[in-house]
């Protein structure tokens, strides 16, 4: 287990049901500093919902999060340590949720007005060109409005947002959905290279298998209400679990991995 100082996130007998319906049971997990953890399972797992579990928008029925050593759930998730921690992470929701009404900049600058209401417009248009250029848009696509952009260049508007605030974690659900393969691959170097430079933690959705194989140090696996399994992908692959050896070992898995080991990508 990796010293205290060492995890970014913590979570330790998590529940969540929605009704009858029990979506997570004694589910723990832990992420390290600096690290890109993909997150994947079968599609219904739970995999949003933990995401919202951990970053305050679904309270569980039980449980304890904490994030950078700052307990964040029940009567904690309105501490003033824990609005402190929320300033630190970023969110790439899955559809990108952009205001459709405001321009990119516009979008950008959201979280800027309301963490830092003192900033003037000169300030923010630059802080929001900044971070526009940095997610690898061109910077005149600052005054255009979401309907004007391709699905890839909506999803790095969107990440331009979550690196607002200069995070520390990014959260990200399934960043990679709906782009071409070219798109897609573009988009983990991206963030590969952002996670490396800002030293980010981040937490990754995915479903992506060249993702994972490309970009991700260690995958958690959620399966039968919890996480059944956290490891590079050589520790996944020694396990017997039938979904895991499924979906790695399947056809498209296997495409991965070897595509992995052509460009040298590769983690272990
Ligand atoms: N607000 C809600 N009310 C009721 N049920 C919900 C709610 N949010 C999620 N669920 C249910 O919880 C389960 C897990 O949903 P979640 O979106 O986390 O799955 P997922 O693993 O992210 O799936 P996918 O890979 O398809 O995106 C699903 O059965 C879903 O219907």
């Amino acid at each position: 287990m990796a010293g205290e100082d060492d995890i970014a996130i913590r979570v330790e007998g998590l529940k969540n049901a929605f009704g009858d319906q029990v979506v997570h049971e004694n589910l723990d997990l832990e992420v390290r500093r600096g690290e890109i953890i993909g997150v994947v399972g079968g599609s219904g797992t739970g995999k949003s919902v933990l995401m919202r579990s951990i970053i305050g928008l679904q309270r569980p029925e039980a449980g304890e999060v904490t994030v950078f050593g700052v307990p964040m759930t029940g009567e904690s998730l309105h501490t003033p340590e824990a609005e402190a921690i929320r300033r630190r992470w970023g969110v790439l929701f899955q559809n990108g949720a952009l205001f459709s009404t405001l321009t990119v900049a516009e979008n950008v600058e959201v979280p800027l007005r309301e963490y830092y209401p003192a900033l003037d417009q000169e300030l923010l248009d630059e802080i929001a060109g900044y971070k526009i250029v940095m997610s690898g848009l061109p910077v005149d696509a600052g005054p255009k409005f979401p309907s004007e952009l391709s699905g890839g260049m909506r999803k790095r508007a969107g990440l331009a947002r979550a690196l607002a605030l200069d995070p520390e974690l990014l959260f990200l659900d399934e960043p990679t959905a709906g782009l071409d393969p070219i798109g897609a691959a573009a988009f983990d170097e991206l963030l590969h290279d952002l996670s490396r430079t800002l030293g980010l933690t981040v937490f990754l959705i995915t479903h992506d298998l060249d993702t994972l194989y490309a970009i991700c140090d260690r995958v958690a696996v959620l399966a039968d209400r919890r996480v059944i399994a956290v490891g590079t992908i050589p520790e996944l692959l020694a396990l017997d679990h039938p979904w895991i050896q499924e979906y790695f070992n399947g056809p498209r898995g296997r495409n991965a991995a070897q595509s992995a080991e052509r460009a040298g990508t590769g983690r272990d």
